[in-house]
């Protein structure tokens, strides 16, 4: 049985889809889900999910997150998923200050909880400033895709 993964993610302005977008699409078992300001209907049945939020209001989660995370909560702690992570939008050059704040919020939310786990797999990207996001991010996404099929770590080294 192939195991299914989730990549959940929401965008204000369509930076935070794209990156998405462009990190899911080699991967065919990777479910693609925009969060909105309707509540979300989690339906279970993954065993990796991944959170992404952009970064806004001084360091916090895109409000999407803020408002509909207490209830995720719940819906996925009663069946966790064994692998996860959170990807984490933020823009260096215009908030030094409180660039990928995201991330903080993510960890007030989530530790002590059932998904705290995915706090241990954290990518945050700046496509403005680092051209070479998408190699870093997916390399990332690689590592949990891997550890979610249960194979070993190092098992893509013995196919070549
Ligand atoms: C009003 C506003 C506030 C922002 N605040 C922060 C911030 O505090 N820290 C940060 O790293 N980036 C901040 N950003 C940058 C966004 O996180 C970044 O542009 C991101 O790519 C936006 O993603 P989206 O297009 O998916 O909404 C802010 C952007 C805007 C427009």
């Amino acid at each position: 049985m192939t195991s299914r993964a989730l990549l959940l993610f929401s965008s204000a302005r369509g930076q935070t889809r794209r990156v998405c977008r462009v990190l899911a699409a080699p991967h065919a078992a990777l479910d693609l889900i925009e969060l909105t300001p309707e509540p979300p209907r989690y339906s279970g049945g993954h065993d990796v999910v991944i959170f992404a939020s952009p970064t806004y209001g001084q360091g916090e989660l895109h409000h999407v997150w803020t408002t509909h995370l207490p209830q995720l909560i719940q819906s996925f702690g009663a069946a966790p998923p064994t692998q996860g992570g959170l990807l984490v939008l933020g823009d260096r050059r215009y908030h030094g200050h409180t660039f990928a704040g995201a991330v903080n919020a993510f960890h007030r939310h989530l530790r002590g909880t059932p998904l705290a786990p995915l706090l241990g797999r954290i990518c945050v990207v700046d496509p403005r400033e680092n051209p070479a996001w998408q190699q870093h991010a997916s390399a990332w996404l690689d590592v949990i895709l891997q550890e979610g099929s249960g194979g070993p770590y190092d098992d893509a080294d013995h196919h070549h």
